[in-house]
């Protein structure tokens, strides 16, 4: 059997807690061989747009996102290549100038808004969970989260939420839940949830004889 590395796709709504599960997950696997890709460094490059379109731009519609990049991506990371991972910049709303090399590893954790939208991405996933949060607490972490790590007002964090995200959230993120296979409620603290994906992502990796 060809060894081909394990992809887990980690989606949910904005400030749910998949990237606490992520690095959980990830820290689980640290001594083994483990990546993280995250959908916001796929956001499509906006340099060539003003500040206040890059403002006004919709984020959360699954067109802001490069897939045909991340698909590419993790295509090569399947078949063990090294790939050159954008930089996302939230407080400039578009790509950075930098990229970073990312080395194959024999466990992918993808995680993202919109990972489960596209057909393309959710074949290329062993395992597809879906973090839960009801929407009251995800605005409180994002409001918290935006404000302190990605350059942002009160009043823009508002404006963007009931403008756009929430309605985004409604049409295309909650909708993809019926892919997942399991559906974590809470996210990081959900211990029995995280202790079972590890124990699932061992047993799938002594299958593929990659432990
Ligand atoms: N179970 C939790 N309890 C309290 N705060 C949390 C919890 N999970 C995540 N957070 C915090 O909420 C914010 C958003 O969480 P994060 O995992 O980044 O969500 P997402 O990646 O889904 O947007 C972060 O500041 C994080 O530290
Ligand atoms: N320039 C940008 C790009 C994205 N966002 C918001 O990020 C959210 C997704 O990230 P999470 O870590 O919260 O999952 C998404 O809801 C976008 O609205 C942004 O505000 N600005």
């Amino acid at each position: 059997m060809t060894k081909k590395p394990v992809v887990i796709g980690v989606a949910g709504g904005t400030g749910s807690g998949k990237t606490t599960v992520a690095r959980e997950l990830y820290q689980q696997f640290i001594e083994k061989s483990i990546l993280m890709i995250e959908q916001d460094a796929y956001y499509k490059d906006q340099s060539h747009k003003t500040m206040d379109e890059r403002i006004k731009t919709n984020y959360d519609h699954p067109l802001a996102f490069d897939n045909d990049l991340l698909i590419e991506h993790l295509e090569q990371l399947l078949i063990y290549q090294t790939i050159e991972k954008p930089i996302y910049d939230y407080s400039n709303h578009t790509r950075a100038k930098e990229s970073v090399y990312v080395k194959p590893k024999d466990v992918i954790i993808l995680e993202g808004i919109l990972i489960l939208e596209d057909k393309r991405l959710r074949d290329l996933m062993d395992i597809k969970l879906f973090v839960d949060t009801d929407a009251d607490i995800r605005i409180i972490r994002r409001l918290v989260r935006d404000i302190e790590e990605r350059g942002r007002t009160l009043e823009s964090v508002i404006e963007q939420y009931t403008s756009i995200v929430r309605p985004m959230h409604l049409q295309f993120i909650e909708p993809t839940k019926r892919y997942a296979d399991i559906i974590i409620p809470e996210g990081g603290q959900n211990r029995v949830a995280i202790d079972l994906m590890v124990t699932k992502i061992r047993t799938i990796l002594e299958e593929k004889e990659i432990l």
